[in-house]
């Protein structure tokens, strides 16, 4: 905040100013007054009075410790009374679409002078509103979640609703016809899996893995199952006002007894008249706290159905206390003879674990590109604190062991970006029952290998960043949140090591008999 009243000082007027109740510094060529500001001043007022800070240009020292985001807080950039006199101010806050210029911090499609076969205008006019949206809308409750862990603000919700985020978020398809896509920066019939892409990117950009779930990821992977396999009544009834943001449902799938390996399921539901009648539990149901509806897998005669229930009598859901922040609404779900109508029946009776699996593709693929952008904001964290940090004597990007760390980190995010954009290429030119055919090995592939190279990229970056990364707040907070917070990428949406083996399973299937070397 540079008002027009502010005077210009030399480099000698703000050093008269350097005692105890008289305290003058200057930070990227503002002239700050915090006579007044030391005593509460986070970091202690002892150290603004040290001999090398107090009266004069403490950029260096200031740097070390804060983020540029304090300079601009109202409550601390009124405390600036000047600048130097001839110098312009470097750092300004970045305009709310703006694009990062550090080299990887944005995908090579996005970088000047770079091209890319799968984006087109219309993806950049969609990235540019979407990175504006999540910055001036989301970013700020997301912090605020994050940390108190209350669950979204219904006026995100309602934004979201607004811009038909809710339904983009599901993927291409029917539900988006004729609605007003982000504004109208887009058509409906434009919509691809990339601007799905785009819109899982930017959100994940917040670096608050909890609300990133709370972000209605229950929409995302309960809602599909309704919409694919759903009766027309029932969609007629549940889907228009999830994506208006009135509802929320959630996927209720695993169990204490059963979580990857979904064939364990215990929770049963048998027939009474034209009623099913439900009981058993679940576990690590994302959003389930606050979900109105439930997508539930059962255990049934003859095999697996899924089946959708309204929260009622019957059905409850207490929190869980995980890792990640509450935001996301993390429940143990309790059915104790809950009944609804055999038209809730999704798919075919006995045939859910292909209503199961069929969903997890898309799940996976959602989970894998939040990852992936989170994994290459680290990135962009390290490379920017790897240079204005400075340990013995020099920048810690002199040293050759934290350039070869950068290394590993880029050369990680960069393939798997690659790998990314190939599979989202192919799930625009597949069908969804091809895509399960197909590309499901592709997708489990791709997020082991973004799970695992993000935990290694944490802790890279923990190395960078030292004790910054295990404090929630100040230089290191997106660190901290990443390293605590990636082990879920590699267990949500089935483990890891699953995956890995899934992918290889598939290849196996197809490997033609008469292979020989
Ligand atoms: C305009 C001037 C300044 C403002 C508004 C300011 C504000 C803050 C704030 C808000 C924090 C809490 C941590 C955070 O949110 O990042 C903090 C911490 C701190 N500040 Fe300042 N500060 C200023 C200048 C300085 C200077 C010149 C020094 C010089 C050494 C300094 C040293 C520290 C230290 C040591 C901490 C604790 C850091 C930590 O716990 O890691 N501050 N300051």
């Amino acid at each position: 905040m540079e008002s027009k009243q502010q005077k210009e000082y030399t480099l000698e007027e703000v050093a008269q100013h350097n005692k105890e109740g008289d305290v003058w510094i200057v930070v990227d060529s503002r002239v700050y007054d915090v006579s007044k500001f030391a005593n509460l001043h986070p970091g202690g007022a002892a150290v603004l009075l040290v001999d090398t800070i107090v009266g004069k240009d403490a950029t260096e020292a200031f740097f070390g410790l804060h983020r540029q985001e304090v300079l601009f807080r109202p409550q601390y950039a009124r405390l600036q009374i000047g600048t130097l006199k001839g110098k312009q101010p470097q750092i300004k806050p970045l305009a709310a679409d703006a694009l990062s210029l550090v080299p990887y911090a944005e995908p090579s499609w996005l970088t000047p002078g770079f091209s890319s076969p799968y984006y087109n205008e219309g993806h950049r006019r969609f990235q540019r509103a979407m990175r504006k949206l999540v910055n001036e809308v989301v970013l700020p409750d997301a912090i605020t979640c994050e940390e108190n862990g209350r669950r979204i603000s219904q006026h995100v919700v309602e934004k979201l609703a607004e811009t038909n985020i809710i339904g983009m978020r599901l993927g291409p398809g029917k539900y988006l016809k004729g609605r007003t896509l982000l504004g109208g920066v887009i058509t409906p019939e434009e919509f691809d899996h990339f601007h799905e892409l785009i819109i899982n990117t930017e959100l994940a950009r917040c670096g608050t893995r909890g609300y990133m779930d709370g972000l209605l990821a229950g929409d995302v992977i309960g809602l599909p199952p309704v919409v694919n396999f759903g009766s027309p009544e029932l969609q007629a009834k549940v889907v228009p006002d999830v994506l208006a943001g009135k509802k929320f449902i959630c996927l209720a799938i695993s169990e204490a007894f059963a979580g990857s390996d979904v064939g364990g399921m215990q929770t049963y539901a048998y027939k009474d008249g034209n009623e099913w009648v439900i009981s058993g539990t679940k576990k690590w149901i994302t959003n389930g706290t606050f979900a109105d509806y439930f997508t539930v897998g059962c255990k049934t005669e003859g095999g697996y159905t899924v089946i959708f229930v309204p929260r009622s009598d019957g059905l409850s859901t207490k929190p869980i206390k995980t890792a990640y922040s509450a935001t996301a609404g993390t429940a143990f779900v309790t059915f104790d003879k809950v009944r609804v109508p055999l038209s809730n029946t999704l798919g075919k009776e006995g045939k859910g674990i292909s209503v199961i699996l069929s969903n997890f593709n898309h799940e996976r693929w959602m989970i894998l590109s939040t990852s992936l952008s989170t994994q290459r904001l680290i990135v962009e964290e390290c490379l920017k604190w790897s240079q204005q940090r400075q340990a013995f004597g020099r920048s810690l990007n002199a040293q050759a062991v934290v350039r070869a760390k950068l290394a590993q980190m880029i050369a990680r995010v960069e393939s798997a970006q690659s790998w990314l954009e190939n599979v989202t290429h192919q799930m625009n030119n597949m069908s969804y029952d091809e895509q399960s055919e197909k590309i499901a090995g592709a997708i489990a592939l791709l997020k082991q290998y973004v799970t695992n190279t993000g935990r290694a990229t944490a802790e890279d970056a923990a190395q960078i960043f030292g004790g910054r990364s295990i404090t929630q707040t100040g230089m290191g907070k997106l660190v901290e949140n990443y390293r605590r917070t990636s082990p879920y990428d590699a267990i949500l949406g089935g483990a890891e090591d699953v995956l890995g083996d899934l992918g290889v399973r598939q290849a196996l299937r197809r490997m033609p008999k008469n292979a020989r070397l």
